[in-house]
C-alpha cells in the first residue's frame, strides 16, 4: 500500500480509528465481565459502520491484495526460476539413469552431461518415479542454442519407457518444422536401438489414411510430429493419446505463436485428465508431464497457459541456463563471435558476401540466411558465379527453402552435413533447432525480423561448446538501428565487432556476372 496515496492514507486513518474504538470496547467488556457491557458502544458502532465494517481486531479485509498474493505465489516459479550455470556438467552416471542408458550414451560418444541435461534429466526422472495419481511437476527450459536440449528430453523419456507395458503412444514430441522432426527422430532412433521401444514420425507428406493404418498396426511408444499433422490424427482417433505420459513442446515459443487448427486446445482435450480414485481398486489417471523447451522461451504466463502448465499443487520447474539472470532474456553461446557488417549499397552486397566468405576462410561450412525462397535460389546461383568468375574458386552452393521438394531439400542438407556442399543459402525454415556439426559461420545476408529469429539463426554455429562466428549485413542506418534494437535483451560473452566492407562494384566482370544472373532469371 502506498501511504503517500491520499486514498490509502484515508483507509489507514479510518482503520486506526476503528481499531482504537474496538480495543476500548473490548477492554471495557473484560473489566466489567458484564454481558451487556461486551456489546460495542452503540454510538461508536454506528460511527464505525458509517466508516467501514470492522471484523474484530484484524486488519481490514483487502480483497485485491489477497488475490494478488495468491496470484504471486502461483507465479513464483516464473518470478524465481532455477538458474543453471552453463559450466555445470556431470557424468551421466550421476543423474539417476539406468545402467543400460548410461552405456548407450557412452557408446554414442556422450561422456558427460551438459548443463541443461544435468538439471532436466533428474527432474524428469524424479517426477516420473512418483506413483499414484498426483500431478507431476512440469519442466520448462530456456537454454541457449546448441546447449543439448534434445538429449535433455529424449534420454529421460526413453529411460522411463524402457520397461514397455502399454501398447500405446506414451510420449509425444511436437516440433515446428519437418527438418527438425527428422532430426529429433534420428536422436530417438539412436537411443532406442536394441530395445523394444518404437518411435514414429508423423509426416504430412504421406497420405493420412495410410499413416493411420500404420499407427494402429505398429502402436508406437513415441510420436514425433508437427502440430497440424497430430491434430489431423486426433480428429480421426480422439483416443490416441489416452495413455500419454510425456508431452514435449520443442521450440515452444514458435509453436505457441501458431494457432494452426487450434492445436493446443485440441491436444489438451486429447490428453488424459486427472482422475483421483475414490477406492483403492478404482482407475486413476493423471495428465502427461509437460516438457517445454526453447532457446528463447517466453515467460509470459498468458502465452504458456495454452499448454496447461499446472502450477498447483506441484509447481513446475523453470530452468534457465545462464550464469546471471540480470535483465537479459536470452543468452548467446560463449564461443560465438558476432559482427555487424556495414555495406554501402544494395548492389555491393553479393560481392561483399563472397569476399567475406573467401577472405575470412568461412566458405567451407557456412549458412547464409535470406528472407525469401526466391532470394535463396537467386543468391545461391550468384555466389557460384561470383566465386568462379572473380575469385576463380569453385564453391559448391545449395539453396534450402520451403518451396523445394522435400527430397531435394533433404539431399542438400545431407550434402552440406557431409561437406560436399560448402555453403547453403536458406530461409528461416532451418533457423531453429537444426544441428549440423562444424558450421563455421552464419551470415545474415538479410536481417532477421526480430531478436528471437536472430538468436536462433546465429545459433546454428558455435554449438556444443565449439567456436563459430555470425555476420549480419546492414546497408542503411535504418537497418543498423534495427540490428541494435534486436540486441536488447541478449547477454553475451564477446563484444559485437563492427566492420565496413568496401568492394569494387564497377569492375566489368562483376557487371557481367549480374547481367548473366538477370538473363537466367528471365529465361
Ligand atoms: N552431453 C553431450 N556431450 C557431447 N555432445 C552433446 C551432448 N549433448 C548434446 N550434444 C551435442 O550438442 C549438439 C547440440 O545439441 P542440440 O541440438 O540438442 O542443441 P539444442 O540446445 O537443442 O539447440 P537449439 O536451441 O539450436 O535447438 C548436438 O550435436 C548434440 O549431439
Amino acid at each position: 500500500m502506498d501511504l503517500d496515496d491520499p486514498a490509502h492514507s484515508g483507509i489507514l486513518k479510518r482503520f486506526n480509528q476503528t481499531r482504537h474504538r474496538l480495543e476500548k470496547s473490548n477492554k471495557r467488556a473484560r473489566t466489567h465481565e458484564n454481558e451487556d457491557s461486551q456489546l460495542p458502544d452503540v454510538n461508536s458502532e454506528r460511527e464505525s459502520a458509517s466508516v467501514v465494517r470492522a471484523e474484530g481486531i484484524q486488519p481490514l479485509p483487502q480483497p485485491e491484495q489477497t488475490r494478488d498474493k495468491k496470484h504471486r505465489s502461483r507465479l513464483q516459479w516464473i518470478v524465481e526460476p532455477e538458474m543453471v550455470s552453463p559450466s555445470q556438467t556431470a557424468p551421466f552416471e550421476s543423474l539417476g539413469l539406468s545402467d543400460h542408458m548410461v552405456t548407450k550414451l557412452h557408446d554414442l560418444g556422450y561422456e558427460n552431461a551438459f548443463a541443461v541435461q544435468t538439471a532436466v534429466i533428474p527432474a524428469v526422472l524424479k517426477a516420473q518415479s512418483c506413483l499414484g495419481p498426483d500431478p507431476l511437476a512440469n519442466v520448462l527450459v530456456n537454454s541457449y542454442t546448441g546447449s543439448g536440449k534434445t538429449l535433455a528430453y529424449t534420454v529421460p523419456i526413453v529411460d522411463c519407457l524402457l520397461n514397455r507395458r502399454k501398447p500405446a503412444p506414451r510420449a509425444v514430441v511436437l516440433v515446428p518444422t519437418r527438418p527438425l522432426l527428422v532430426q529429433v527422430m534420428q536422436v530417438f532412433e539412436s537411443l532406442v536401438k536394441g530395445t523394444n521401444l518404437h518411435p514414429m514420425a508423423l509426416r504430412s507428406e504421406r497420405p493420412l489414411q495410410k499413416e493411420r493404418e500404420q499407427l494402429l498396426k505398429n502402436t508406437p511408444d513415441i510420436l514425433v510430429a508437427t502440430p497440424g499433422r497430430l491434430v489431423d490424427h486426433l480428429t480421426e482417433s480422439p483416443d490416441l493419446l489416452k495413455q500419454l505420459r510425456f508431452l514435449v513442446v520443442d521450440e515452444a515459443d514458435r509453436l505457441l505463436g501458431q494457432s494452426f487448427q487450434e492445436w493446443a486446445s485440441v491436444l489438451a482435450k486429447a490428453c488424459p485428465v486427472q482422475i483421483r480414485p475414490v477406492a483403492i481398486n478404482e482407475p486413476w489417471a493423471r495428465p502427461p508431464q509437460r516438457l517445454v523447451f526453447s532457446a528463447t522461451l517466453t515467460r509470459d504466463p498468458g502465452k504458456l497457459e495454452a499448454l496447461q502448465i499446472r502450477t498447483v499443487p506441484t509447481a513446475p520447474h523453470l530452468f534457465i541456463v545462464n550464469d546471471d539472470i540480470g535483465d537479459a532474456e536470452f543468452v548467446m553461446p560463449a564461443k560465438l563471435t558476432e559482427n555487424l557488417v556495414r555495406v554501402k549499397t544494395l548492389i555491393a552486397k553479393p560481392l561483399a558476401l563472397v569476399t567475406l566468405l573467401i577472405e575470412n576462410s568461412l566458405s567451407d561450412h557456412a549458412i547464409v540466411f535470406v528472407r525469401s525462397n526466391e532470394a535463396a535460389a537467386r543468391l545461391a546461383r550468384l555466389i557460384t558465379l561470383i566465386s568462379q568468375n572473380l575469385f576463380h574458386k569453385d564453391l559448391v552452393v545449395g539453396p534450402v527453402s520451403g518451396e523445394m521438394p522435400v527430397a531435394e531439400r533433404k539431399r542438400v542438407l545431407r550434402q552440406f552435413a557431409s561437406g560436399e556442399v560448402n555453403v547453403i543459402v536458406c530461409t528461416d525454415l532451418i533457423a531453429r533447432g537444426i544441428d549440423v556439426p562444424g558450421v563455421t559461420a552464419v551470415i545474415n545476408y538479410d536481417l532477421p525480423v526480430g531478436t528471437r529469429e536472430y538468436v536462433h539463426r546465429v545459433g546454428r554455429t558455435a554449438r556444443a561448446g565449439t567456436s563459430g562466428s555470425a555476420w549480419t549485413f546492414a546497408i542503411s542506418s535504418a537497418e543498423r538501428q534495427h540490428y541494435w534494437v534486436m540486441q536488447n535483451g541478449i547477454t553475451r560473452t564477446n563484444k559485437i565487432e563492427v566492420s565496413h566492407f568496401d568492394v569494387d562494384t564497377e569492375s566489368q566482370t562483376y557487371k557481367d556476372v549480374l547481367e548473366q544472373l538477370g538473363k537466367e532469371v528471365l529465361s
